[in-house]
Protein backbone atom coordinates (compact mmCIF):
# COMPACT_ATOMS: atom_id res chain seq x y z
CA UNK A 1 0.00 0.00 0.00
CA UNK A 2 2.84 2.20 0.79
CA UNK A 3 4.18 1.64 -2.61
CA UNK A 4 1.17 4.01 -3.84
CA UNK A 5 1.85 6.95 -1.91
CA UNK A 6 5.64 7.02 -3.54
CA UNK A 7 3.46 7.61 -6.71
CA UNK A 8 0.43 9.27 -5.50
CA UNK A 9 1.23 11.36 -2.60
CA UNK A 10 -1.95 13.54 -2.50
CA UNK A 11 -3.88 10.85 -1.96
CA UNK A 12 -6.91 11.23 0.63
CA UNK A 13 -7.36 9.58 4.23
CA UNK A 14 -10.37 7.89 2.40
CA UNK A 15 -8.28 7.52 -0.40
CA UNK A 16 -6.29 5.80 1.18
CA UNK A 17 -8.17 3.88 3.89
CA UNK A 18 -9.96 2.19 0.48
CA UNK A 19 -7.01 1.43 -0.91
CA UNK A 20 -5.82 -0.28 2.20
CA UNK A 21 -8.96 -2.25 2.99
CA UNK A 22 -8.08 -3.89 -0.83
CA UNK A 23 -5.59 -6.38 0.67
CA UNK A 24 -7.99 -8.13 3.02
CA UNK A 25 -11.25 -7.87 0.49
CA UNK A 26 -9.48 -9.54 -2.71
CA UNK A 27 -7.30 -11.93 -0.44
CA UNK A 28 -10.84 -13.63 0.96
CA UNK A 29 -12.75 -12.94 -2.49
CA UNK A 30 -10.22 -14.40 -4.62
CA UNK A 31 -10.12 -17.67 -2.23
CA UNK A 32 -13.72 -17.96 -3.29
CA UNK A 33 -13.90 -16.70 -6.99
CA UNK A 34 -10.27 -16.86 -8.91
CA UNK A 35 -9.95 -13.45 -10.37
CA UNK A 36 -5.90 -12.87 -9.57
CA UNK A 37 -3.41 -15.63 -10.15
CA UNK A 38 -3.09 -17.03 -6.21
CA UNK A 39 0.62 -16.47 -6.16
CA UNK A 40 0.06 -13.03 -7.73
CA UNK A 41 -2.34 -12.30 -4.53
CA UNK A 42 0.57 -11.21 -2.65
CA UNK A 43 1.47 -8.41 -5.22
CA UNK A 44 -1.60 -7.34 -5.55
CA UNK A 45 -0.55 -3.07 -5.32
CA UNK A 46 2.26 -3.29 -7.31
CA UNK A 47 1.04 -6.01 -10.56
CA UNK A 48 -2.72 -4.96 -10.31
CA UNK A 49 -3.37 -1.57 -7.90
CA UNK A 50 -0.32 0.23 -9.35
CA UNK A 51 -0.26 -1.27 -12.58
CA UNK A 52 -3.99 0.30 -13.30
CA UNK A 53 -3.26 3.52 -11.70
CA UNK A 54 -0.84 3.95 -14.33
CA UNK A 55 -3.79 5.39 -16.42
CA UNK A 56 -3.85 8.15 -14.14
CA UNK A 57 -0.14 8.86 -15.41
CA UNK A 58 -1.78 9.21 -18.79
CA UNK A 59 -4.69 11.38 -17.80
CA UNK A 60 -6.11 13.13 -14.85
CA UNK A 61 -9.88 12.44 -15.46
CA UNK A 62 -11.58 16.24 -15.22
CA UNK A 63 -14.86 16.20 -12.94
CA UNK A 64 -17.99 15.08 -14.43
CA UNK A 65 -16.06 12.35 -16.66
CA UNK A 66 -17.78 8.88 -17.75
CA UNK A 67 -15.59 6.19 -18.12
CA UNK A 68 -15.89 2.47 -19.36
CA UNK A 69 -13.55 -0.38 -18.24
CA UNK A 70 -14.36 -3.36 -20.72
CA UNK A 71 -13.64 -6.51 -19.44
CA UNK A 72 -13.04 -5.52 -16.21
CA UNK A 73 -12.60 -9.45 -14.71
CA UNK A 74 -12.12 -8.75 -10.74
CA UNK A 75 -12.20 -4.97 -11.20
CA UNK A 76 -8.77 -3.83 -12.99
CA UNK A 77 -8.58 -1.05 -13.87
CA UNK A 78 -11.86 0.26 -12.60
CA UNK A 79 -11.93 -0.24 -8.52
CA UNK A 80 -8.28 1.48 -8.41
CA UNK A 81 -9.24 4.57 -10.29
CA UNK A 82 -12.52 4.68 -9.23
CA UNK A 83 -11.15 5.28 -6.06
CA UNK A 84 -8.55 7.49 -7.26
CA UNK A 85 -10.59 9.71 -9.30
CA UNK A 86 -14.28 10.16 -7.14
CA UNK A 87 -15.76 13.05 -9.06
CA UNK A 88 -15.66 10.66 -12.54
CA UNK A 89 -17.75 7.87 -12.82
CA UNK A 90 -17.11 4.22 -14.00
CA UNK A 91 -19.16 1.33 -15.39
CA UNK A 92 -17.50 -1.97 -15.19
CA UNK A 93 -18.66 -4.45 -17.67
CA UNK A 94 -17.72 -8.23 -18.01
CA UNK A 95 -18.93 -11.34 -19.67
CA UNK A 96 -18.44 -13.62 -16.41
CA UNK A 97 -21.08 -12.79 -14.05
CA UNK A 98 -19.05 -14.05 -11.45
CA UNK A 99 -16.07 -12.05 -11.97
CA UNK A 100 -17.90 -8.62 -11.88
CA UNK A 101 -19.43 -10.43 -8.83
CA UNK A 102 -16.04 -9.99 -7.29
CA UNK A 103 -16.07 -6.59 -8.47
CA UNK A 104 -19.25 -5.32 -7.05
CA UNK A 105 -18.40 -6.88 -3.53
CA UNK A 106 -15.14 -5.45 -3.22
CA UNK A 107 -16.12 -1.92 -4.43
CA UNK A 108 -19.30 -2.30 -1.86
CA UNK A 109 -17.36 -2.71 0.84
CA UNK A 110 -15.11 0.13 0.51
CA UNK A 111 -18.36 2.36 -0.06
CA UNK A 112 -17.76 3.27 -3.94
CA UNK A 113 -20.22 5.55 -4.98
CA UNK A 114 -19.42 6.46 -8.44
CA UNK A 115 -19.04 3.27 -9.78
CA UNK A 116 -21.41 0.65 -11.32
CA UNK A 117 -21.24 -2.64 -12.95
CA UNK A 118 -22.81 -4.95 -15.71
CA UNK A 119 -22.84 -8.45 -16.29
CA UNK A 120 -22.49 -8.18 -20.62
CA UNK A 121 -20.18 -8.08 -23.27
CA UNK A 122 -18.84 -4.90 -24.10
CA UNK A 123 -20.19 -5.91 -27.36
CA UNK A 124 -24.24 -5.02 -25.80
CA UNK A 125 -22.70 -1.87 -23.80
CA UNK A 126 -25.00 1.41 -25.59
CA UNK A 127 -23.65 4.18 -23.76
CA UNK A 128 -21.79 7.19 -24.29
CA UNK A 129 -18.30 7.35 -22.29
CA UNK A 130 -15.44 9.55 -22.53
CA UNK A 131 -13.03 7.54 -21.84
CA UNK A 132 -12.76 3.54 -22.32
CA UNK A 133 -10.14 2.00 -20.36
CA UNK A 134 -9.15 -1.75 -20.72
CA UNK A 135 -6.19 -3.99 -19.09
CA UNK A 136 -5.45 -7.79 -20.58
CA UNK A 137 -8.90 -8.20 -22.44
CA UNK A 138 -8.43 -8.56 -26.49
CA UNK A 139 -6.28 -7.33 -29.16
CA UNK A 140 -6.23 -4.08 -29.84
CA UNK A 141 -7.93 -3.99 -33.25
CA UNK A 142 -10.66 -6.38 -31.91
CA UNK A 143 -11.38 -3.29 -28.91
CA UNK A 144 -11.67 -0.65 -30.82
CA UNK A 145 -14.29 -1.93 -33.55
CA UNK A 146 -16.25 -2.82 -30.41
CA UNK A 147 -16.24 0.19 -28.38
CA UNK A 148 -15.86 2.92 -31.32
CA UNK A 149 -20.02 3.16 -30.57
CA UNK A 150 -19.45 4.09 -26.47
CA UNK A 151 -16.86 7.15 -26.88
CA UNK A 152 -18.98 10.08 -26.82
CA UNK A 153 -18.01 13.28 -29.12
CA UNK A 154 -18.74 15.51 -26.34
CA UNK A 155 -14.95 16.91 -25.15
CA UNK A 156 -14.38 17.70 -21.56
CA UNK A 157 -10.31 16.63 -20.81
CA UNK A 158 -7.50 17.56 -21.85
CA UNK A 159 -6.90 14.59 -24.12
CA UNK A 160 -9.27 13.86 -27.15
CA UNK A 161 -11.67 11.42 -25.78
CA UNK A 162 -10.81 7.80 -26.73
CA UNK A 163 -9.01 4.08 -25.22
CA UNK A 164 -6.47 3.98 -23.08
CA UNK A 165 -5.56 0.75 -22.48
CA UNK A 166 -2.19 -1.44 -20.33
CA UNK A 167 -0.85 -4.29 -22.22
CA UNK A 168 2.37 -6.48 -21.68
CA UNK A 169 5.22 -7.19 -24.36
CA UNK A 170 5.24 -6.75 -28.35
CA UNK A 171 3.07 -4.52 -29.96
CA UNK A 172 4.29 -3.37 -32.90
CA UNK A 173 1.89 -5.90 -34.93
CA UNK A 174 -1.01 -5.00 -32.77
CA UNK A 175 -0.62 -1.09 -32.93
CA UNK A 176 0.98 -0.62 -36.73
CA UNK A 177 -2.81 -0.16 -38.19
CA UNK A 178 -3.14 2.88 -35.67
CA UNK A 179 -0.05 3.93 -35.53
CA UNK A 180 -0.88 7.10 -36.71
CA UNK A 181 -2.84 8.07 -33.89
CA UNK A 182 -1.21 5.91 -31.15
CA UNK A 183 0.20 6.92 -28.66
CA UNK A 184 2.35 4.51 -26.35
CA UNK A 185 3.72 5.23 -23.47
CA UNK A 186 6.14 2.58 -21.52
CA UNK A 187 5.47 2.66 -17.67
CA UNK A 188 8.86 2.25 -17.37
CA UNK A 189 9.09 5.91 -17.51
CA UNK A 190 6.35 6.68 -14.72
CA UNK A 191 7.48 3.90 -12.31
CA UNK A 192 10.64 2.16 -11.24
CA UNK A 193 9.64 -1.63 -10.38
CA UNK A 194 10.91 -4.35 -12.50
CA UNK A 195 7.32 -5.47 -13.12
CA UNK A 196 7.05 -2.47 -15.25
CA UNK A 197 9.75 -2.46 -17.75
CA UNK A 198 7.83 -4.11 -20.42
CA UNK A 199 4.59 -2.60 -19.30
CA UNK A 200 2.74 -0.18 -22.00
CA UNK A 201 -0.03 2.12 -21.83
CA UNK A 202 -1.51 2.34 -25.12
CA UNK A 203 -3.93 6.00 -26.08
CA UNK A 204 -6.20 5.99 -29.04
CA UNK A 205 -7.87 9.01 -29.51
CA UNK A 206 -11.54 7.53 -31.10
C1 LIG B 1 -7.47 -11.64 -18.70
S1 LIG B 1 -8.96 -11.07 -18.00
C2 LIG B 1 -8.50 -9.45 -17.45
C3 LIG B 1 -9.39 -8.94 -16.37
C4 LIG B 1 -9.03 -7.55 -15.83
N1 LIG B 1 -9.14 -6.52 -16.85
C5 LIG B 1 -7.63 -7.55 -15.24
O1 LIG B 1 -6.73 -6.96 -15.85
O2 LIG B 1 -7.43 -8.16 -14.17
C6 LIG B 1 -9.96 -10.70 -19.43
C7 LIG B 1 -11.42 -10.41 -19.08
O3 LIG B 1 -12.08 -9.89 -20.23
C8 LIG B 1 -13.39 -10.41 -20.25
N2 LIG B 1 -13.87 -10.29 -21.64
C9 LIG B 1 -13.30 -10.82 -22.76
N3 LIG B 1 -14.03 -10.47 -23.84
C10 LIG B 1 -15.06 -9.70 -23.41
C11 LIG B 1 -16.16 -9.04 -24.05
N4 LIG B 1 -16.33 -9.12 -25.35
N5 LIG B 1 -17.01 -8.33 -23.29
C12 LIG B 1 -16.85 -8.26 -21.95
N6 LIG B 1 -15.84 -8.86 -21.28
C13 LIG B 1 -14.97 -9.58 -22.00
C14 LIG B 1 -13.24 -11.84 -19.74
O4 LIG B 1 -14.45 -12.33 -19.22
C15 LIG B 1 -12.18 -11.64 -18.65
O5 LIG B 1 -12.76 -11.40 -17.38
Amino acid sequence: MDILLKYFPNLTDKQKSQFAALYDLYLDWNSKINVISRKDIENLYIHHVLHSLAIAKVIKFKEGSKILDVGTGGGFPGVPLAILFPESTFLLVDSIGKKIKVATEVSNAIGLTNISFRHCRAEEEKGKFDFVVSRAVMPLGDLIKIIRKNVSQEQKNPLPNGLICLKGGELEGEISPFRKYAEVDELKNFFDEEFFDTKKAVYVPI
